[in-house]
């Protein structure tokens, strides 16, 4: 078994373009480990037509053996979602409470109270807890990364994740670093992402426990086709 598990991110803006997704992903089933439903992506939807799109989503894939991530990204996190902050809790909670999921994103910024609560939901229906942050601007200081993943295990995250923007090399670095630090420390539950060109080799980096990778577009700067992450991340069966 690979440690890395690779996430294939779902980012269609609606029905037609997230069944694209599926069609496409059902033809590369053995290039991914988990699914992630980017629910921004298609935001502009009422209520219903969201939850029927996310239920197909778990239907097709729960059926083949994929684990399931929810993750409605804000736009204050570079994602496309104009929820305000209680509409935002109402959404995970729901979500939590209707959807066979596997995994909850929650943006750690948004506040640790909400976090806390949002988290209770997602304890009573079993879902793990992706605690996350995201700079699609910079990267930053070593010091504040370290406080970003203290908040995380105060908040007592399964999986702890930040995807930042390098402006140089060092950047890259110091988010490679900190990824190996930060295991050793907390064990296999980091997700460390340097964005765009420059930082494309972390999504390869065999010390992050998920990569995220695309099937029809990409979901965000310098992402990887799932195919091709599955060359660095091989199928094993041990
Ligand atoms: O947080 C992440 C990682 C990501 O931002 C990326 O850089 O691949 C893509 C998002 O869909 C996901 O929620």
């Amino acid at each position: 078994m690979n440690l890395t598990k690779i996430v294939v991110t779902f980012s269609g803006y609606n029905a037609d373009a997230i069944n694209d997704e599926i069609k496409s992903a059902l033809n590369h089933i053995n290039d991914f480990d988990i699914v992630e439903i980017r629910g921004d992506g298609f935001d502009a939807l009422n209520r219903q037509d969201h939850i029927n799109i996310v239920e197909n989503v778990i239907n097709t894939f729960k059926a083949k053996g994929k684990e399931i991530i929810y993750t409605y990204r804000t736009a204050s996190q570079g994602g496309k979602g104009s929820k305000t902050t209680v509409e935002y809790q109402a959404l995970l909670q729901g979500i939590c409470q209707m959807m066979n999921i596997d995994y909850i994103d929650i943006e750690v910024k948004i506040g640790k109270d909400i976090v806390k609560e949002i988290k209770e939901v997602a304890d009573d229906h079993h879902i793990k807890v992706l605690l996350s942050h995201h700079d699609f601007k910079k990267t930053d200081s070593k010091e504040e990364i370290e406080a970003l993943f203290k908040d995380m295990d105060d908040l007592k995250g399964d999986v702890f994740k930040f995807s930042y923007m390098p402006q140089s090399k060092e950047d890259v670095l110091r988010v490679t670093s900190i990824v190996q630090k930060a295991k050793e420390q907390y064990g296999n539950k980091i997700v460390g992402i340097s964005m765009g060109e420059l930082g494309k080799e972390t999504r390869l980096e065999k010390a992050s426990v998920f990569t995220y990778g695309f099937i029809s577009r990409d979901a965000a700067p310098g992402q990887i086709h799932i195919t091709e992450l599955r060359k660095q991340f091989p199928i094993k069966d041990d």
